[in-house]
């Protein structure tokens, strides 16, 4: 028999207004209509990792040296080409001098051509297994979105004490190692904006609410109080947990899957810990035009290419908002980077990480191909 069970209001209830899971005549006061007991209040018991490494240079082969405990990291699915994404990462990370190295998340399904393109540019490779949502049947925003579940995978990182989470659709322009040295026991992400048609379905939107610049349109009182910052998680800031990486994936098993996957999934699990970072650390494409007094283009320092149509290794400029000087700008600045063969992993250097031992092998990334597409593909305009 189908549970019902309300929830009342949960500072996360705003998002949780789907026809197809939830019920309700009030947007902000739901009810939940599902097969299995939710527990939206359970607090997350995120375990406070003591932090052991800071300070400490690993010299590794006598040449390179890094900061064994912290390390930035991304993720990467599939044969597609997001690997041009990851690739374009760590050579920004290298243009920016950062002092610790890239470790790649990795689904079993990314080809060997691609791993090896990968180690030759430094990057430290992690296979994980794919995580899936319980039941499937929620309409994500993007098809494909159901895989980066499969993130949660690095919270079983240990070995790094702090780890800073880039998407593969992200570039860095400026050295953002002092992230690593933020207080521990917070989960810090840069702030979403709710004003693009991707968010439609929410109510921030249909109201014009944003929390980008919350005295535009002031949250109605009869919505009662008003919803819980919600980040974006293509960035973050996180200490690596066994303990929370059990409890992230106890969660996510009853935890109905909702538009924006892990995404939303994490602001639920993480909303008690969740400290905003200056959108200079993640800027959504979306801020250019729907919030320009917020930004600041010359001081960003990190840039996510994830307005539809902005993944500069797709960019036709063609979908709408696309033909602005300023994104035209940030994608000539991306192929800058991805370009430049001085910011390859030079040939010479060989490092022995405890995953990998590799060495430089010479631009392969000029002769990659267009590689083939296994499983649901992101669209060219995502
Ligand atoms: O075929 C794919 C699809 C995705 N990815 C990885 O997953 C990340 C997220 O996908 P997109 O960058 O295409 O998605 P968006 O930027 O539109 O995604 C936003 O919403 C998503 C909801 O799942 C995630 O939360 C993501 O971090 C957030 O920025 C990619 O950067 C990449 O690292 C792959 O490796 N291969
Ligand atoms: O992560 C998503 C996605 O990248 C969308 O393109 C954007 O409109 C959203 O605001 C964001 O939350």
């Amino acid at each position: 028999m189908e549970q019902k069970r309300s929830v009342g209001r949960h500072p996360y209830s705003c998002w949780f207004t789907f026809p197809t899971i939830l019920t309700t005549n009030n947007p902000h006061l739901f009810k939940l209509t599902y097969n299995k007991t939710i527990n939206f209040n359970m607090a997350p018991e995120v375990q406070m990792d003591v932090f052991s490494g800071t300070g400490k240079i690993s010299t590794i082969n006598g040449t390179t040296g890094y900061y064994s405990k912290r390390a930035f990291v991304t993720f990467l699915a599939g044969n597609g080409d997001y690997v041009k994404g990851v690739v374009g990462l760590a050579k920004g990370l290298r243009k920016a001098k950062s002092a610790y190295p890239l470790v790649v998340a990795m689904l079993p399904d990314v080809p060997e051509e691609h791993r090896e393109i990968l180690k030759s540019q430094g990057c430290i490779l992690r296979e994980i297994e794919p995580i899936y949502p319980p039941e499937n049947q929620t309409q994500f925003a993007m098809a494909y979105y159901v895989i980066n579940y499969s993130k949660l995978r690095i919270w079983n990182f240990e070995e790094y004490s702090k780890m800073i989470y880039l998407d593969a659709d992200i570039q860095l322009f400026d050295n953002i190692d002092h992230l690593f040295d933020m207080a521990d026991g917070y989960f810090y992400a840069v702030m979403d904006c709710f004003c693009e048609n991707s968010w439609c379905n929410s109510p921030q939107f249909s109201i014009g609410y944003c929390q980008q610049c919350p005295d535009r349109v002031a949250w109605p009182a009869e919505m009662g109080s008003p919803p819980a910052l919600y980040f974006n998680a293509g960035m973050f800031v996180f200490e690596p947990s066994r303990l929370t990486y059990d409890n992230l994936l106890r969660t996510v098993r009853i935890t109905p899957p909702t538009l924006f996957a892990e995404q939303d999934f994490l602001n639920m699990y993480f909303r008690k810990m969740y400290k905003p970072i200056p959108l200079v650390y993640n800027l959504v494409l979306a801020m250019l035009w729907r919030h320009p007094d917020n930004v600041e283009l010359a001081k960003v320092k990190v840039v996510h290419y994830c307005a539809a149509g902005s993944k500069p290794w797709r960019f036709t400029g063609e979908e709408v908002n696309m033909d602005r000087e300023d994104i035209k700008m940030l994608v000539a600045k991306w192929w800058d980077i991805y370009n430049d063969e001085s910011l390859d992993l030079k040939a010479e250097t060989t490092v022995n990480s405890e995953e990998e031992t590799y060495s430089k092998s010479s631009s392969m990334m000029v002769s990659m191909p267009e590689p083939a597409i296994s499983y649901i593909p992101a669209p060219s305009a995502a």
